[in-house]
């Protein structure tokens, strides 16, 4: 069964998961069927004879995939030869938008000029129906902008009804030019506002229409999806507000499994979320994810309410006389009203898939906004772990989510597709991927702004399960072990493989600073000892080999376990075994020997080294190096 890739990323989630399993289980067919034919051609004999002359293999790249990589690295000779061999400029980019998209992203606008030259239309609308003029705003590329200019329509809405303005930040190159190029074409800002606002007033007479005609409000379209999808995916509050009182069904599910209540609380619709929940809205129903809309919620306010409307649906299960949840009316005069221009509202408010742009684009957060802090006590009966801390800005770099952030769900498996999407991953920070429950790392050799405190707190989770907006991290396979600890009451263990300097000990800190960050109210306040433990642990057990200037040579287990003794939910140990001792009287050729040797060696007293037999260290026969 060959599926294009395109294809299979258009598909929502979890009919994309269904369909790669079953190509999966046909694979694994096809390949026994190919290996018993074998076996019977060779006389039932089961061993394979090995080949007189191994075949020498080739890793394979699509054009198509190529040109990809060639944008976001400024190999500008490479997409002009790829254009030229016929690269087809309309080729869709597998995070979805095309090549300009990509231009856009990375700044690179002599390929975006090559494209448009070569007939790519620079309108072309996204999935979130941004055009390539919306990311450059974003990204604030006044050349691409400039670029862009020439042909694009700057007045094209998004799925938000945003034009690309409102994404330039006031005060910048960009915001400048694109003002300026509106005015010249005769357009007047303050006019756009008023086009804004048309689409809901549109949307509401028809509706006040079909009320007064009787006509059906719960007619769903071919995937399921009814008015009120569409109104509170929006937030045309009014809209919501007549649907409901006019007697729409509260919580239809469209073909995914999303109702009304999920994208109200996906896309940050506060009021709305709070009239729905008045209008008896079921808000523990799953989605396609596996998701219920606290999972998915995008602030806190959001959240709570969630929760308390989830509890007293409980309790009506019980006793259906018991009151409909209380929800907070202060809401519903609703912050995020469709007139606030999306500059002004609080990042965490704006729908996901844009938020996660904001958050690639390095966006700045407020950590006293406190929009994040908001399911920790329910997990572990404690106070949020993350305690109240000081107002900090905080700079936070994380890719929004994309296709290939799980390879199991790739359409191809082969060494080619995987070595690709690892590549082209790494080429934009993306260390981390998934291949179902697995955790792939390339260590970056570099610092990446993902693991600070806010990122942790990110990751935060009530369940356990992946949040389908988040890019595969540490953090995420720490949080799962937690939860299957509290779920199967044992401990758990990570294994941690790959060949030396890979990033195994690295990964193993930042699993037990968001272990014990989340199991704490004085989670990050351990954060200093721990450094402190690491160095001694470092000192005795690291050495400079020739791979890995930080070398671990001993072997840890690292395992997490509940310890109701203390009353503390979670202990995290690092039990250590095998120190290789034969360092001490060996060393392998460029190799050093275990850090504390060079640390004697540069900081005791001279009476110290004496005692030790160590005056004389440039006598000694291991070398003698600076040691940070
Ligand atoms: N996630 C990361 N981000 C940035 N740099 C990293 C990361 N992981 C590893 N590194 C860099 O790579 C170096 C080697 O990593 P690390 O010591 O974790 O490897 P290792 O797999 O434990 O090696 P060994 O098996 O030799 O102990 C680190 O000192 C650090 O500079």
């Amino acid at each position: 069964m060959e599926i294009d890739q395109c294809l299979l990323e258009s598909l929502p989630i979890g009919q994309r998961q269904r369909l790669v399993r079953r190509m999966r289980c046909e694979q694994i067919r096809a390949y026994y069927e190919r290996e018993k034919s074998l076996q019977r051609q060779q006389g039932g004999v089961k061993v394979r004879a090995l080949p007189t002359h191994r075949k020498k293999h080739h890793v394979r790249f699509r054009p198509a995939d190529i040109i990809q990589d060639a944008i976001i690295h400024h190999n500008d000779k490479e997409v002009l030869r790829l254009l030229k061999e016929g690269v087809d400029p309309n080729t869709p980019i597998s995070s979805g938008g095309s090549l300009l998209h990509l231009c856009a992203r990375h700044d690179n606008v002599f390929a975006a000029e090559l494209l448009i030259e070569r007939g790519l239309s620079v309108n072309l609308q996204d999935e979130d129906l941004w055009t390539a003029l919306h990311v450059a705003c974003v990204c604030d590329h006044a050349d691409m902008v400039l670029l862009l200019l020439a042909g694009v329509n700057v007045l094209l809405q998004d799925i938000n009804g945003s034009i690309p303005l409102d994404y330039a930040i006031e005060g910048t190159e960009t915001s400048y030019i694109l003002r300026k190029h509106l005015e010249e074409n005769g357009v007047d800002v303050s006019s756009m506002h008023a086009m804004k606002i048309q689409r809901p007033s549109t949307m509401l007479s028809d509706v006040r229409q079909l009320v007064a005609s009787g006509g059906s409000l719960n007619q769903p379209n071919e995937e399921g999806i009814t008015l009120l999808h569409i109104a509170c995916a929006s937030g045309y509050r009014e809209v919501v507000s007549v649907l409901l009182q006019s007697g729409a069904d509260p919580h239809p599910a469209d073909n995914n499994f999303w109702t009304p209540l999920h994208l109200a609380a996906k896309y940050g619709q506060t009021s709305i979320v709070s009239q729905l929940l008045r209008h008896g809205a079921n808000p523990t129903l799953l989605n396609c994810n596996q998701d219920k809309p606290y999972d998915i919620a995008v602030s806190e306010p959001i959240a709570d309410m969630l929760l308390n409307a989830e509890e007293s649906w409980q309790q009506r299960l019980k006793d259906p006389s018991a009151p409909l949840p209380s929800t907070d009316q202060r809401y519903d005069s609703g912050s995020h009203d469709l007139n606030t221009p999306v500059k002004n509202l609080n990042p965490l408010g704006i729908p996901i898939a844009k938020r996660d742009s904001l958050l690639e684009k390095c966006a700045m957060f407020r950590e006293a906004a406190g929009a994040l802090r908001r399911q920790p006590s329910q997990d572990n009966g404690l106070d949020s772990p993350f305690g109240s801390g000081a107002s900090k800005l905080e700079q936070v770099k994380l890719m929004p989510p994309a296709p290939n952030d799980d390879l199991a769900s790739l359409s191809e498996l082969t060494d080619s597709s995987l070595l690709y999407e690892m590549q082209k991953r790494f080429g934009n920070d993306q260390i981390y991927t998934y291949i179902g429950h697995i955790l792939l790392l390339v260590n970056p050799n570099k610092e990446l702004p993902i693991y600070s405190t806010l990122v942790s707190q990110l990751y935060l989770s009530s369940t356990g399960r992946l949040c389908s907006s988040l890019p595969p991290h540490i953090f995420s396979s720490a949080e799962r072990a937690y939860h299957m600890m509290q779920q199967e009451k044992r401990p758990q263990c990570f294994i941690l493989s790959g060949e030396s300097g890979s990033g195994k000990t690295e990964a193993c800190k930042h699993i037990v600073r968001h272990l014990t960050a989340r199991s704490s109210t004085k989670g990050f306040m351990l954060e200093p000892r721990m450094k402190h433990v690491n160095c001694v642990l470092e000192a005795f057990g690291h050495a400079k080999t020739q791979r890995n200037s930080n070398s671990s040579r001993f072997i840890k287990l690292l395992t997490i376990q509940y310890c109701d003794k203390r009353r503390t939910p979670l202990r995290a140990h690092v039990y250590t075994y095998m120190l290789e001792k034969s360092r001490l009287v060996h060393l392998p050729a460029q190799q050093h020997s275990f850090k504390i040797f060079y640390l004697m060696a540069e900081g005791l007293s001279a009476e110290e080294k004496s005692a030790l037999y160590l005056n004389n260290v440039l006598a000694h026969r291991y070398p003698v190096i600076p040691v940070k």
